[in-house]
């Protein structure tokens, strides 16, 4: 749906399976040829960090000078942004439309057949009728085209930009060649960049090259002899190992580099501008309808030939037989239900985008509405990922889990006196062991929310940030795997150390030793070990997250060949910090909403279990028997997945769980046939987010991994939003039922009426022109505005719809039967009636037939607006696009009857106000008998609560 050149074509989304084209593989080969044309990351990739910053004139620690440098470049190379233009012009498509659609050149046919003949009244008419059909239906094609396009710019790419040695998060579309850019986990690369700085950095770039390992990336140049096999001279893009390209993710560690392409010029651009030109998949309630579409042409096709046969048999004239039958086909084939689904669809999401949830694949609006279990993570989501250092807590200088420093109650408080040398080491853990940055432009700090918070606190104690001091080596950055981080420095005075924090039972398990009040290092008994973890258990079950600081003094004076893991070990314990992240304000009522609504709510965490079962209390989801609603990481890695399957009923908090966990439970879940959504902002959520039904990421605080892996985007962060978009979900899926209900019940009556009067031999009541006017009606303005009927809040009393459901139940098909022959009835009444007055068939006859049509059309239409609430509780003037279509539809019908001009063309006579009222009368009939049916459904449920809408 999109041609946001930063969302990527996934290829490896399971529920692509439901029937959507993947042809990834195909795209992927024919744009094999595109990028391996010579953008400019193959002439930086060959040479050293150096060279690339003197031919850029720019710096790799302060970015380019100043902005006016910027903006000079800026009008050279453009604004970093890929745009596709659509070069047919207007007129052209206008055209096109009359030539492809088949009937319309059946049509075009018989206007000239009548022109030879000599009939010139009937070719102008025709005519007419063509020229309107083909501009309603191009109007309306137009109008979803341009919603779709609108649909594309709602979510903006953004970067971390260092110009000027100032730092600052702007949009991507500002990049130009010579910028600074730092990236981390989860980020989105902005621009094709050449890796100054890397840190245990690889990327996914399988969006670029097809291959979902993600590749490692450092900064050396990469040497031109180890690629002379290649007989063009071309790096291939996966072996140019110091680049990152624009469009690909970082999946683990940080870095630097500097920007060589943009927009066009990368290899991202290459490939978009192709993939442009690629129709996306319909969804499958697209499909659904496509296929309806041509089960009823098919349907109408074999009844329309009946008619014609039958009728050439009776001997009326071929001429009228021929027009007759090809604008039954033009009305009673719903050429136009694919578009008004695409139009109600595109239409729904600009709404929902209105109300904050950008939704990224169109299919995801239908499963909404189905949704029965919402897995979501916590910090970020539920909460609001802006941390606070609450408590700090060392051993020796506090002892036990009542003696702890709290750094809110005791306001007013110096806590310069409190520091311990336990205490001073733990901030300096925290702080040197930290990815933070100050960015003057924004007068705060910038990075891991977690980071962020252990650098502010600093201040209250009158302490600087200490990282200028010494000389950092090497790095194993943070991901939720491994919960911990670790730093290799050496200080001013040359001792070598390793400084590690993270989950206080990781630390606590590689630590040995830890450090007394006095600076001493002591070791560390299993009663010391047991002390340390109740407190921290305290901590975290004032629903503080917790993390241990550590440190290991290293030997050597230079750097560890290669950092690794194993090396963390024998660590000195300092202390324990607990950081506060309240929950969002809005989450507990849309919790109540959610499971009053039946749907079943899982919290899927990164974080320690005593800090999830608190924030899950306080949000208002169940825990009752922590045994049993609880399930941690350790726990989950020894089920199976059938026993996870068989317990996941009774839980409702999973705590620290790596990204695999949430992936598994994910599974575990769709397995069983729920609808699953699942809602997060992490690099740990996303491989969830894609397995889900829908994913949901949050729009402000999420990292772009998260978003990219989404189906639907929370632009305000607020979890309660999943609410108004559920809302909006199954509020789109009734309008398409009710409009379904209208334009089939008109189609079935005009053709049953055509077919009627043609088997008993009856004249025809309505002529060539008139059905093409009926057409106009059922497939167009009226149609589209009950596709905008605004939701009833009610239907989220409505309990999920099933998968399998399908569009057309059964009660919207014995409904829409109904209203067919309530007007087939009604129509041939008034025609007969008519007829048998002067015992032929006068103009004055048809007028009155096709008067009557129309007007039970627009009742019909009004009575379609709700399927189960009377217009009397829906209101009269909550749909203004319906009653204005409705309004012109009935003007149009009185120039079709009081103009001369039009009553040539449709054959049509001046009626009194006496006719017009009687028609009214006969017409409400529909109207009235709908309104007793929801009468009586609403009485015989009274008893059901969960009753809205039966249909
Ligand atoms: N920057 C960091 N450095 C070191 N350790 C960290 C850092 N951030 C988090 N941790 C530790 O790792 C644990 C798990 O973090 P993770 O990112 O997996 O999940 P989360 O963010 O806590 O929760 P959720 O999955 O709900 O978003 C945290 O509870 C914390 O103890
Ligand atoms: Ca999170």
């Amino acid at each position: 749906m999109s041609a946001n050149p930063f969302d990527g074509y996934s290829n490896d989304k399971e529920k692509q399976d439901e029937g959507t084209l993947n042809n990834d593989e195909s795209i992927l080969l024919s744009t094999k040829e595109l990028l391996s044309k010579a953008t400019p990351s193959l002439e930086f990739c060959k040479v050293s960090v150096e060279e690339t910053v003197d031919r850029l004139n720019t710096s790799s620690n302060t970015g380019l000078a100043s902005a006016e440098e910027a903006s000079h470049r800026r009008k050279e190379y453009g604004p970093n942004e890929i745009s596709v233009e659509d070069d047919e012009s207007l007129w052209k498509k206008f055209l096109s439309n009359f030539i492809e659609d088949r009937l319309i050149l059946l049509l075009i046919g018989s206007a000239l057949v009548s022109a030879i003949m000599g009939n010139l009244d009937d070719a102008v008419s025709i005519t007419l009728a063509i020229i309107i059909v083909v501009s309603v239906g191009f109007v309306q094609e137009y109008r979803s085209e341009k919603s779709l396009e609108a649909l594309n710019k709602l979510v903006p790419a953004e970067c971390h930009l260092i110009r000027g040695s100032q730092e600052a998060h702007v949009l991507a579309s500002v990049l130009v060649p010579g910028d600074l850019v730092c990236f981390r986990i989860g980020d989105r690369i902005p621009a094709d960049l050449r890796i100054t700085e890397a840190f245990d950095l690889s990327i996914d770039e399988s969006n670029l090259t097809g291959e979902n390992e993600p590749v490692h990336k450092v900064t050396s140049a990469i040497n031109k002899e180890t690629f002379s096999y290649n007989t063009t001279g071309i790096i291939p893009l996966s072996d140019r190992t110091n680049i990152a390209y624009m469009g690909t993710l970082v999946k683990e560690g940080h870095g630097k580099g500097i920007v060589v392409g943009t927009s066009t010029n990368t290899s991202f651009g290459a490939v978009f501008e192709m993939m442009s030109s690629i129709e996306k998949p319909k969804t499958p309630l697209q499909l659904a309808m496509d296929k309806l579409g041509k089960d009823l042409s098919l349907f109408s096709f074999i009844v329309i030939g009946f008619i014609c046969l039958i009728g050439i048999i009776q001997g009326r004239s071929w001429l009228e037989m021929f027009q007759i039958s090809v604008s039954l086909a033009v009305a009673a084939i719903p050429e136009g239900l694919p578009i008004i689904v695409t139009v109600t669809l595109a239409l729904g999401v600009l709404r929902m985008a209105k109300r904050k949830a950008i939704v990224r694949r169109l299919p995801s609006v239908e499963t909404l509405g189905s949704v029965n279990v919402i897995c979501s993570d916590k910090t970020g989501t539920l909460t609001s990922n802006h941390m606070t250092v609450c408590k700090i807590w060392c051993l020796g200088s506090m002892t036990n889990k009542f003696n702890v420093l709290d750094l809110q109650k005791t306001k007013g408080v110096n806590f310069k006196n409190y520091l311990t040398d336990d205490v001073r080491a733990t901030l300096n853990v925290s702080n040197i062991c930290n990815n933070a940055s100050f960015s003057v432009e924004h007068s705060k700090y910038l990075g891991n929310p977690t980071d962020v918070a252990l650098l502010e606190q600093l201040s209250k104690f009158g302490l600087e940030d200490n990282r200028p001091n010494v000389k950092k080596v090497h790095e194993i950055p943070f991901n939720s795997k491994r919960k911990f981080m670790a730093t290799e420095v050496f200080e001013q005075d040359g001792t070598h150390v390793l400084y590690v924090k993270g989950a206080f039972e990781k630390i606590l398990s590689y630590s040995n030793t830890f450090l007394n009040e006095k600076g001493k290092t002591e070791k560390l008994t299993e009663a010391q070990k047991a002390n340390i973890t109740e407190c921290a258990d305290s901590l975290a079950s004032e629903g503080l997250r917790t993390l241990a600081f550590a440190k290991l003094q290293l030997k050597g004076t230079e750097p560890v060949a290669k950092l690794t893991e194993d090396m963390v070990t024998d660590l000195t314990f300092t202390g324990l910090i607990g950081m506060s992240d309240p929950p969002r304000p809005t989450v507990k009522p849309a919790m109540e909403q959610l499971l009053q609504g039946g749907v079943h709510i899982i919290m899927i965490t990164g974080d320690s279990e005593s800090t999830a079962v608190n924030i899950a209390r306080q949000i208002g989801i169940p825990v009752i028997d922590p045994k049993l609603s609880v399930l941690n990481g350790e726990k989950l890695d020894e089920m199976s997945d059938e026993q996870l399957a068989n317990v996941i009923d009774h839980v409702s908090v999973f705590a620290r769980a790596t990204p695999e966990h949430k992936l598994n439970i994910v599974r575990a879940l769709r397995q069983r046939g729920e609808v699953v959504a699942m809602t997060g902002d992490g690099v740990n959520d996303a491989p969830a987010l894609k397995l889900a039904d829908i994913g949901v990421s949050m729009g402000k605080m999420g990292t772009d991994v998260a978003k990219e892996a989404s189906d639907m985007v929370l632009t305000d962060d607020d979890f309660s939003t999943i609410l108004t978009a559920i809302e909006e979900g199954k509020g789109i899926f009734n309008n398409i039922q009710n409009f379904l209900t209208f334009q089939l019940s008109t189609s079935i009556a005009a053709l049953s009426l055509v077919a009627l009067s043609t088997l008993f031999k009856l004249p025809n009541p309505l002529n060539a022109m008139q059905i093409l006017w009926i057409n106009i009606l059922m497939d167009g303005p009226p149609a589209q505005s009950l596709g905008v009927e605004p939701v009833d809040h009610e239907v989220m009393k409505k309990p999920p719809r099933r998968r399998t459901d399908k569009i057309l139940t059964k009660q919207v098909l014995r409904r829409l039967l109904g209203t067919a022959a309530c007007i087939i009835i009604g129509t041939i009444y008034v025609f007969v009636k008519e007829m048998a007055e002067d015992g032929k068939v006068t103009p004055r006859d048809t007028t009155m037939t096709f008067t009557c049509f129309v007007f039970f059309d627009m009742f019909n239409a009004l009575a379609c607006r709700h399927s189960t609430k009377s217009i009397f509780e829906v209101g009269f003037l909550t749909n203004k696009m319906f009653n204005a279509a409705v309004g012109l539809s009935l003007l149009g019908q009185m120039c079709a009857i009081y103009i001369p001009f039009f009553q040539s063309v449709f054959k049509t006579e001046r009626l009194s106000l006496g006719d017009l009222l009687f028609l009214l009368v006969i017409s409400s009939s529909v109207f009235i008998i709908d309104e007793l049916r929801k009468y009586r459904d609403k009485k015989n449920a009274q008893n059901d609560p969960s009753y809205y809408s039966i249909v």
